[in-house]
């Protein structure tokens, strides 16, 4: 018993992603990448969704290349996609809409 909800039937996966339509199905997880302006820009991008996913208890896996980031969510626990990887997914979009 891990306390986290549990794993999305593809169904459920469809449509959360018809409304996120910045990521992408990748195997067990969701993706995105962003190019933000600048590799400060980038980092405080990061810098606020580190706040988020501690409020959340959930990380997202993040590939920090100059600006260009690439966000990696599943829920490990679970081994899968749950509701807090989009949860987490439309808070990532509103840093980047704040931040990029
Ligand atoms: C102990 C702690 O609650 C767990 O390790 C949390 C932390 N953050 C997490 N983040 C993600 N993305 N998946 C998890 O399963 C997960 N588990």
């Amino acid at each position: 018993m891990s306390g986290r909800p549990a794993l999305l039937t593809e169904d459920e996966i469809t449509a959360a992603l018809t409304a996120l339509p910045d990521w992408t199905r990748e195997g067990d997880s969701i993706t995105r990448t962003v190019e933000a302006s600048s590799f400060p820009a980038a980092i405080r991008i990061v810098d606020s969704i580190a706040v988020t996913s501690e409020q959340m208890d959930h990380h997202p896996d993040i590939d920090i290349r100059w600006r260009t980031l690439r966000f990696v969510l599943l829920t490990h626990s679970e081994g899968g996609l749950t509701s807090l990887d989009f949860t987490l997914a439309g808070k990532i979009d509103e840093a980047v809409r704040a931040g990029a």
